[in-house]
């Protein structure tokens, strides 16, 4: 392990020391001079062998011009091959052609060049071996070894005789098969093993013998034939990743012997497992890990540049008369009601100031919590919040508003240290404390966010201020944006993103859904996503996305199953109230399966109201949204419905919010970003190379279109027996396993459940779950089918 780790560290410095900064045209140039220098170099060499006798005299006449040299590339080959394979490395210099070749191949096609100094240096050493192993044979032909060749075999024959020679050799070639094939003892047996095994079944099969006799190759190439075809990576549409199964004899035999024999299905597993791990860290070896950016490599995220400072060119105005006044309001009115005060401390927020006060010894708490009202009016103040205690600190708080309130830019919090070392899977820059300080939360910890608040308030601004902070850290290809905008005109900005971060159904226009009719539909098919998320989690065998991606960047997740990288999904809900309204259930259901599992698997919601009433904001939807935000709200009923707890009712509007993710409550001061900033960052977005569409969610067949039951047995699929099988095997009824299994888009599939439904086999549609299946087995499934026939 560690001998491994020290390679990977080595060739990770050597990879810095190899990219040396050439531009993309100066690459291409070099790679093509290295490319075709390798064709010269190649061809002199293998002239060379026929006539270095010949031009072995001319050599010194380089500069003649009269003088002709019989290789093909004249005294420049003559000179350069007698250079390598005379005095050099003898037949193994057609190695120098090739690791040129390869070497400018990766310039020219601009490709990851981490592995190529591992792979000069295995060829100079695969040069020396040869050439070393060759001079045994100088005596009778010198330029096999080449001088260099001959004299190293010499020297060492010297010292070691030929034996102890001969034996380094072996010893060398042991260390090269090992460190660079990954040659073990039981991989070595398990290929005789397989090879054993690959002979007793040809015997068995007589069809196959007389093909097989051939070479394990033909039987490799056979398979593929039967192979689907290469498909090209969603994100990257590189054809150029190997497969990982099909590489090997061992996979393309599976099948065969697999109901043959279930104790070497068990043996296969293993060292397939052990296989694909080695495959993979060759993978990366080679190409280096997935990067799921490289499809849009030149893109650039918005600079900062866009966002408007506000005014505000930095901190707080303190303004010290005010701070006094207040702080002498506050002693004399708790003196009032005979509140002693030991101690008072005041922290400047940009819209509000909290004054901690320490009670005299002996004063009850709840007496101050009391008298919160009365503290307010005599105060005069509006949005005055009295916290009693403040949690932890054992202090009353008494926040009180600033006459001048400062804005608080999205410019300030997104510049700020917090927010752009965040190392979080979706960064929200959400504002900032009543302490000043910028506030940041990870959207995919939370893991879904309830927004709530009076028209007027600044929600649509927050919803912004979240959107943005994430196109300020995040890749086009690591997340992607549903947005559903009932009222029409908030999010119709985001549309110049389309193809960059949004998603939609694939027949749908618009990315963003504006009909509440559609919203059913693509909330459906983010059930639908989720499932065949969890589906690839559970076959990755790993508990969350990022997990997953790992692997997958790692490359150990075969794109060639359905694997790929899988971006974030935020779905973001503008006026969630209407959306309740017109469809009730029939939209909370779905939300509320999404809120409850799309946690692990990268689906997060935004859902955001201006009607925070419980039958908007339901017990349901409630228990699944922990992160919640309050803005100012107009009773003390809606701040419960929302927080569970009052507070938001005393909040000056205007981006002032309260935040809680479990217990406790958080006062901000929201980000202002305004829409012409949005405009900006959506235009600099926009005009920038993008996806060919935007990210296609999976289709959704609505419960409409499955309600034609007709039993035809001629105008069933071609695929029904088969998915009837696959259903009836696996006991679920569901449209994307038939999809999965047989290789058929979502409509086929779901005609053929409809099909399968039509003939009794399945149950009817039950929303997002799978439909019951009505035949217990493949016999009962084969009398029904044969019943049906006569
Ligand atoms: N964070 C903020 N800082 C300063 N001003 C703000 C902030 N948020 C909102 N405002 C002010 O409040 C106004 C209304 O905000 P916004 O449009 O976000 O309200 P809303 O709650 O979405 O209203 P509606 O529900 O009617 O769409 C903004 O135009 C802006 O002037």
């Amino acid at each position: 392990m560690a001998k491994k780790k020290r390679t990977k560290s080595k060739s990770t410095s050597s990879k810095k020391s190899f990219s040396l900064k050439l531009s993309k045209q100066n690459k291409i140039i070099f790679g093509s001079l290295l490319i075709v220098l390798s064709i010269a170099l190649f061809f002199s060499f293998l002239s060379y062998f026929f006539t270095w006798q010949d031009d072995q005299s001319l050599l010194s006449e380089f500069n003649d011009r009269n003088a002709q040299a019989s290789n093909l590339l004249n005294k420049f080959g003559a000179a350069v091959s007698h250079f390598f394979m005379f005095k050099g490395f003898g037949l193994a210099s057609f190695a120098f052609p090739l690791l040129l070749a390869i070497t400018g191949l990766y310039l020219f096609l601009g490709l990851n060049g981490k592995s190529l100094v591992g792979k000069w240096i295995w060829g100079l050493v695969g040069i020396i071996w040869v050439s070393v192993a060759l001079g045994f044979f100088a005596m009778e032909q010198p330029l096999l070894g080449g001088l260099i060749g001959f004299e190293m075999n010499d020297f060492l024959q010297d010292y070691a005789g030929k034996i102890g020679v001969f034996l380094l050799l072996i010893f060398v070639l042991m260390v090269i098969l090992v460190r660079l094939f990954n040659f073990t003892p039981e991989g070595f047996a398990n290929f005789f093993r397989s090879q054993q095994q690959k002979i007793k079944s040809d015997f068995k099969n007589p069809n196959t013998e007389a093909k097989g006799k051939n070479d394990p190759e033909e039987i490799i190439s056979l398979s593929f034939d039967e192979e689907p075809e290469l498909k090209i990576d969603d994100y990257t549409h590189r054809k150029d990743i190997p497969p990982l199964q099909n590489e090997a004899g061992l996979d393309v035999n599976l099948p065969q012997d697999d109901k043959a024999d279930i104790d070497l299905t068990v043996e296969q597993v293993t060292v397939e497992e052990e296989e694909t791990d080695v495959k993979a860290a060759k993978l990366v070896k080679d190409f280096g890990e997935f990067d799921p950016k490289l499809e849009l490599g030149n893109y650039k995220f918005p600079p900062i540049e866009l966002l408007d400072p506000h005014g505000a060119s930095g901190g707080i105005t303190i303004n010290q008369e005010e701070l006094e006044e207040n702080k002498n309001k506050i002693v004399s009115t708790l003196k009032n009601y005979k509140i002693g005060i030991a101690q008072i401390k005041a922290t400047i927020g940009p819209t509000v100031t909290l004054y901690e006060i320490v009670p005299e010894a002996g004063i009850r708490i709840s007496k101050i919590k009391n008298l919160e009202d009365d503290i307010a009016l005599s105060l005069a103040a509006l949005g005055i919040r009295i916290i009693a205690p403040i949690p932890g600190k054992g202090t009353v708080g008494i926040e009180v508003p600033n006459k001048n309130a400062t804005v608080v830019s999205m410019r300030s919090v997104i510049a700020s240290n917090k927010f752009q070392k965040a190392e979080m899977e979706l960064p929200i820059a959400f504002g900032k404390t009543i302490s000043n300080e910028t506030f940041v939360v990870d959207l995919s910890k939370m893991p879904h966010l309830l927004m709530a608040g009076a028209t007027g308030q600044g929600k649509s601004v927050g919803l912004n201020a979240v959107i943005t902070s994430i196109l300020y850290k995040k890749h086009p290809a690591e997340v992607k944006f549903v947005l559903v905008d009932p009222k029409k005109v908030e999010l119709t900005l985001y549309n110049k993103i389309e193809r960059h971060f949004l998603a939609k159904l694939p027949d749908s226009d618009e990315a963003i859904i504006t009909d509440n009719n559609k919203v059913i539909n693509t909330l459906n098919s983010l059930c639908i996503e989720m499932d065949n998320r969890y589906e690839l989690l559970k076959t990755a065998m790993v508990r969350n996305i990022k997990e997953y991606n790992v692997k997958f960047k790692a490359r150990k997740l075969n794109p060639n199953d359905g694997h790929k990288f899988l971006p974030y999904i935020v779905l973001v809900i503008d006026e969630f109230a209407d959306l309740i309204m017109t469809a009730g259930k029939e939209v909370e259901t779905p939300i509320a399966r999404l809120a409850q599992l799309a946690r692990a698997i990268g689906i997060h919601l935004i859902i955001a109201t201006q009607r925070p009433s419980v039958n908007v904001i339901t017990g349901i939807i409630k228990a699944n949204f922990p992160a919640r935000i309050a803005f100012r709200v107009t009773s003390k009923i809606d701040s419960r419905t929302i927080l569970d707890t009052q507070g938001a009712d005393q909040l000056i509007g205007r981006g002032d919010m309260l935040y809680t993710q479990g217990n406790d409550v958080t006062r901000l001061q929201c980000a202002f970003v305004d829409t012409p900033e949005v405009a900006k960052i959506t235009d600099y977005i926009g005009s920038q190379r993008a996806y060919p569409e935007a990210h296609l969610l999976p289709e959704y067949v609505g419960e409409e279109s499955g309600t034609s039951l007709d039993n035809n047995i001629s105008d069933r699929d071609a695929m029904f027996r088969e998915a009837a099988e696959v259903i009836v095997t696996a006991q679920q009824g569901s449209a994307s396993l038939i999809q999965r299994k047989l290789k058929l888009g979502y409509n086929r599939a779901g005609r053929i459940i409809d099909q399968l439904e039509a003939a009794g086999i399945v149950g009817p549609f039950e929303g997002s779950k799978a439909r019951q299946v009505l035949v217990p087995d493949m016999y009962a499934l084969d009398q029904l089918l044969a019943n049906e026939t006569k």
